[in-house]
């Protein structure tokens, strides 16, 4: 369970997560819906990246501490007595769909998104994700099932298009100032004056921005054009947010910063939000979705919450190492395993042992390992 925020973030300052401290006061600014804190939270963070807070390389200054003392106490005080509760956003029951032309199609499948959750679909290129985050987004009609906004009284084309905010994985290119394009946006979602200041300089900070502000289009990269993307819709509020492969232009520091912040941002009480996203990274999906769904060739193979209904009968394990395959299957001992290698690395699977009992085996008998993950409970056993 998330810890309550503004108890988690005297933890990061005590074990020196500083960076992540920042932004976790951010988030909490958020959640106590005053602008002049958010100003405030936005400032503290500016000049923390700024390195105006760093004396010399090693800690930050006594000023940081004091300041984010300040804002804690603050935003603790304005926070209204409430928790992020869960709240079904969306339900498809057996929605399908084949397009006029090709072979394609999707068997029919059945998703349900909650407010404060993220649901992961995954799965290799050209088997339906984007198909299906188009369905849910209301871009597409399904050819049958059907689709039910929750909150939505009267799911017109409109009302959907406020309700669901969907990120393409190409992002249609913007034209002028960045900055400027959030100003407009935030216009157009009703905030003027000083709300849209505040809120455009809050979000470009939360998402890292600041410094590409008053940068064009053509002057950043693919994976800055998917976090200005994301700004601009946040700034939109919507209750559901599907994001189509937000990982593939992203570096790996830089997927699990986004995977992380999403998760953050449905928990923030100011805005609850659901989110969908699709992607190939499994192993970085697992780690932040309450849902997987893996679908290949257009179905559905697997659909579990992670994981507590899943029992499972089998330990799969992947290793990475230097080793043999003969000299594993003796490393093992008397443990009974089958063995695959892919090329890259060795999966082991056996009904015999737990997944302790299988590293342990490999460790005591010397065995090189250089890297090691627990699959059972993973939608990676199904590859
Ligand atoms: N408008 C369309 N008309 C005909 N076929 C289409 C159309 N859009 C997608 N397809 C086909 O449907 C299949 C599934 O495509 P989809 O984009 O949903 O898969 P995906 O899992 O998102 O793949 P990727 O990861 O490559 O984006 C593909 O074979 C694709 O060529």
């Amino acid at each position: 369970m998330q810890q309550h925020i503004q108890l988690e973030i005297p933890e990061h300052l005590r074990h020196k997560d500083y960076a992540l401290a920042v932004r976790r006061l951010l988030d909490l600014s958020y959640d106590s819906g005053d602008l002049s804190l958010m100003k405030e939270a936005t400032a503290f963070s500016k000049a923390w990246n700024s390195n105006l807070y760093k004396a010399d390389a090693a800690e930050p200054i006594a000023a940081f501490f004091s300041t984010a003392e300040e804002l804690l106490a603050k935003a603790t005080a304005l926070l209204k007595n409430t928790t992020s509760t869960t709240t079904s956003l969306l339900q498809a029951v057996n929605i399908s769909k084949q397009y006029n032309r090709g072979v394609f199609k999707l068997n029919p499948i059945s998703v349900q998104i909650a407010s404060g959750n993220i649901l992961g679909v995954v799965g290799e290129n050209g088997n339906g994700k984007t198909t299906l985050l188009r369905c849910l987004s209301g871009q597409l009609l399904p050819d049958s099932g059907s689709i039910n906004y929750s909150l939505l009284q009267s799911p017109d084309y409109y009302a959907i298009k406020s309700y669901v905010a969907f990120i393409p994985q190409r992002i249609p290119r913007w034209y002028g100032m960045l900055k400027d394009n959030l100003h407009f946006s935030a216009s157009i979602a009703g905030m003027h004056g000083y709300t849209n200041e505040a809120m455009v300089e809050f979000m470009l900070e939360r998402l890292n921005l600041s410094s590409y502000a008053s940068l064009n289009w053509n002057q950043i990269s693919s994976g800055y054009r998917t976090r200005f993307e994301l700004a601009r819709i946040l700034l939109q509020k919507p209750q559901l947010l599907i994001l189509d492969e937000p990982l593939a232009n992203l570096d790996i520091k830089a997927q699990q910063t986004i995977l992380t912040d999403l998760k953050y941002m449905t928990a923030w009480t100011n805005h609850p939000m659901g989110i969908v996203l699709s992607s190939q990274q499994l192993h970085e999906v697992e780690k932040v979705a309450d849902t997987v769904l893996m679908i290949k060739n257009g179905t559905c193979i697997n659909h579990h919450t992670t994981e507590a209904d899943y029992k499972p009968e089998r330990t799969i394990i992947e290793i990475e190492t230097t080793a043999s395959r003969e000299e594993i299957a003796a490393a093992l001992n008397a443990i009974e395993a089958t063995i695959h290698f892919n090329g890259g690395f060795y999966t082991i699977s056996t009904t015999a042992a737990d997944a302790q009992q299988l590293i342990g085996s490999l460790i005591t008998n010397n065995l090189p390992v250089t890297y090691f993950r627990d699959i059972t409970h993973s939608t990676k056993r199904f590859f």
